[in-house]
């Protein structure tokens, strides 16, 4: 399979409080890849790091150590030119609330132009409102009903979907959705996922799907990399890892879920500062709340090995000695 994207040991560390004091290893050596076409869900629970990595993987932050290559070249290696027309155009990005992303002053048209200023400079502006149309067509939108009006007066769903069409009006390789549908409404949600799953069988376009919402990802991916607390514990096809969980975490993930139809949300929120302290624990973040827990949890990480064929985990359960 050709990768489109592969993260290789990245971590980040954001240090904060006071005299930046205190550390949060928000991704910590993390791996995965991605290949040419594939639906690969990043699932966790809140402050599991998953959006840290959607913006590393953007570029908006740098890593504290590691590399992120988009077909095999270093993403910090391209200079300016290069990001803005090679690899933005690549690889675009669509976000949880839509209604950030317009200017409630202005037509909803004009999130169009920044990308025809940047990355389809040469096309004549007769065709410019072809494209918009047709792109908006492809994503199930009347464009007579939705160009020319303010964000008001369009739904969540709606707005979403031009964010959409935005996207992949250039033919993306790779699209970025993180929590991309969580605003929306069941039926919305399905059928923006189904969209995503016609860009890809139609142009091989690959997705990054973030979510909190295991259901989601269980029906959208491929491959699923489950996350606690900035680090993978369980990675693999999607069949693998939802038909035999392995790791206790998506054990108890799924075991949340009775009825994958319906949505999952975590309860157990934790006071801030426990939060937090998680984090400085050197061996598995999971091991406070895990069952099975022994003393090597808590000194070194567990290493991640592979089980059966594409489904890995790093968990003491599974190594030897
Ligand atoms: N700029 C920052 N400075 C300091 N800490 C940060 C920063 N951004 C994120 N963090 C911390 O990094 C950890 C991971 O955050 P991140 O937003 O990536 O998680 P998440 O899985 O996307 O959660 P959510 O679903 O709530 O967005 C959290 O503890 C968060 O507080």
């Amino acid at each position: 399979m050709v990768l489109v994207l592969e993260l290789e040991h990245v971590t980040k560390v954001f240090t904060s409080g006071l005299f930046g004091g205190y550390e949060v290893r928000a991704v910590d050596d993390v791996s995965f890849e991605v290949g040419e076409g594939e639906i690969v869900s990043l699932i966790g629970e809140s402050g599991s790091g998953k959006t840290t990595i959607g913006k590393l993987i953007l570029r908006l932050l740098k890593p504290t150590s590691g590399r992120i290559l988009f077909r095999g070249e270093d993403i910090w290696s391209f200079d300016r030119e290069k990001l803005r027309r090679y690899y933005y155009k690549n690889v675009q990005a669509v976000f949880q609330d839509p209604f950030a992303s317009f200017n409630p002053l202005h037509k909803v048209d004009r999130v169009f132009d920044l990308v025809f200023r940047n990355f389809l400079r040469g096309v004549a502006p007769g065709e410019r409102e072809e494209l918009i149309k047709r792109s908006l067509e492809s994503v199930g939108l009347n464009p007579g009903e939705v160009l020319g009006k303010y964000p008001h007066q369009l739904s969540g769903g709606q707005l979403q979907r031009i964010l959409i069409a935005r996207a992949l009006l250039v033919e993306p390789s790779l699209l970025i959705a993180d929590e991309a549908v969580s605003m929306l409404d069941a039926s919305t949600r399905i059928d923006i996922l189904n969209l995503l799953g016609e860009f890809r069988d139609k142009f091989g376009t690959s997705v990054i799907f973030i979510t909190h919402d295991l259901a989601l990802g269980y029906y959208i991916s491929d491959k699923i990399v489950i996350m606690y607390r900035g680090r993978i514990v369980e990675w693999g096809d999607a069949e693998r890892v939802f038909g035999n969980p392995l790791h206790p975490y998506t054990r108890m993930l799924l075991e949340s879920v009775p009825d994958l139809s319906v949505r999952w949300e975590f309860k157990g929120i934790e006071p801030e500062r426990e939060e937090e302290r998680v984090y400085e624990i050197k061996g598995c973040r999971f091991a406070p709340r895990c069952p099975y827990a022994r003393k090597e949890c808590y000194e070194k990480p567990p290493q991640t090995i592979e089980i059966e064929k594409n489904h890995h985990v790093a968990c003491y359960l599974y190594l030897k000695g």
